[in-house]
């Protein structure tokens, strides 16, 4: 197709040409331009001609096309609700940012759709900051996990208060997997860090996550975003490190931190060695009184530990550290390490890296969950399912057996 065909076809095609190369790379193409794009063979004519790659324009047509989708789909009381929280929540409002993450966590489908449409405006807001900060990420964030009783919330309180003293933002979000499958907390008494929460440059939330890996990849990965939104620049995921959160944790973080007690291989036995090479900084706590000599010698044994395992960064090797929150000694030193890693990671593009793999395990996560989800409520498996796990627990049944006609249920019937 020659230009004269192509302006015969688009009246508007002066319009068009003026539209950048680079605005359609970043997978946008302005809403009202759809009018004018007859047909999606054209417009690849037409982008061949301004050199542009046809499946980053299918991309971003259909992204801008699921965006104003979601968008359109809501009505007026709807769309009022999220130009308020999102509105409220990029001016630092901390009421609104409670009520944007109560919406993400909702169960409710219908909020679901809400809280993704927020979640979108969010996330182009964060695209336009990151590209006026040089591509910089907005906020550093920091996984903390280690077992119950090392010391995680007396350390961010101390940490916390130092880090708002020195200017910085600070959001703890405090991720407790047992909150709802065992009815108690691991984390989330109201008495923890009682300090932190009263200081305005602090913000504490519990993170529910209806007891599944999958709640703690969805909702804290959205609250991470928000808070990031709401101009909190340190970001602290606090998890106890007996299960399986502390996986999930570090996979949406910038860096995962790993606080031990000066205590015996006994109690550090719910510690799994999985976790140990997930840490970029392992902390040995309450080294203080007493127990100093006992952190130095656990962290004699951390240091030869860390050796063998395997390098997951061309900069960074982990570190084995004392602090004591009660004395305060050795936070400072803390968090001196964490920036010399985040600027590490920042300079060396391992952190873009780690980021954008990311957002790649957090789709398929949700992809994961979701399907389960589909699969378990599925008519043809729904009433299976108990009589099955029956057989399998009586051992009258093979796992893999029982798996197979599951899924055979699920695959004959539509
Ligand atoms: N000596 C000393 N004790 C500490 C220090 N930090 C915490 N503790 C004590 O260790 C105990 C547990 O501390 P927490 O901060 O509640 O530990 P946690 O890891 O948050 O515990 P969970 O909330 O159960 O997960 C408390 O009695 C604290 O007073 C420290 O730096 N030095």
């Amino acid at each position: 197709m020659n230009t004269l065909s192509l302006l015969l076809r688009f009246p508007h095609y002066r319009f068009l040409r003026k539209i950048s190369f680079k605005s359609f790379h970043s997978n946008f193409i302005p809403g009202s331009l759809f009018p004018y794009i007859q047909s999606f063979n054209s417009v690849c004519l037409y982008c061949t001609k301004w050199m542009l790659p046809a499946s980053d324009l299918k991309r971003g047509m259909c992204y801008q096309a699921t965006v104003d989708q979601q968008t359109q789909g809501l009505c007026d009381k709807e769309q009022r609700l999220v130009d308020k929280l999102y509105s409220g929540l990029i001016q630092g409002h901390r009421a609104c940012l409670a009520e944007a993450i109560t919406l993400v966590e909702s169960t409710q489908s219908r909020k679901k759709e809400i809280a993704q449409v927020l979640i979108q405006k969010v996330l182009s807001y964060h695209r336009e900051q990151e590209k006026l900060n040089k591509g910089k990420p907005l906020a550093f964030r920091v996984g903390l996990s280690g077992p119950p009783g090392a010391g995680k919330s007396t350390f961010i309180e101390c940490f916390g208060k130092m880090l708002t003293e020195r200017g910085h933002k600070v959001s703890v979000l405090a991720v407790d997997p047992s909150s709802s499958t065992s009815g108690g907390s691991l984390l989330g008494d109201k008495t923890r860090m009682t300090e932190l929460s009263r200081d305005m440059n602090a913000y504490i939330r519990p993170s529910p996550t209806r007891g599944t890996l999958g709640g703690v990849t969805r909702t804290t990965n959205e609250a991470i975003l928000l808070c990031e939104g709401g101009g909190y620049d340190i970001i602290l995921v606090e998890t106890v490190g007996v299960g399986q959160s502390e996986f999930a944790v570090a996979d949406m973080v910038d860096m995962f931190v790993l606080l031990l007690p000066p205590a015996g291989g006994d109690e550090l036995q719910g510690i799994k060695r999985g976790i140990i090479e997930m840490a970029d900084l392992v902390a040995i706590t309450k080294a203080d009184g007493d127990l100093v000599v006992p952190a130095r010698r656990i962290q004699a044994e951390y240091v030869s530990a860390m050796k063998l395992l395997r390098k997951r960064s061309k900069v960074w090797r982990p570190k084995v550290m004392r602090m004591s929150a009660k004395t305060g000694e050795g936070i400072s030193d803390m968090w001196d390490k964490m920036t010399e890693f985040h600027d590490l990671m920042l300079t060396s593009g391992e952190l873009v890296t780690k980021r954008r793999k990311q957002q790649k395990v957090w789709m398929w996560n949700l992809i994961q969950e979701n399907m389960l989800d589909h699969f378990r409520s599925h008519l043809a498996v729904r009433d299976k399912i108990p009589l099955l796990e029956e057989k399998v627990l009586s051992g009258v049944l093979s796992p893999g057996l029982a798996a197979d006609l599951l899924l055979k249920a699920f695959k004959d019937r539509p």
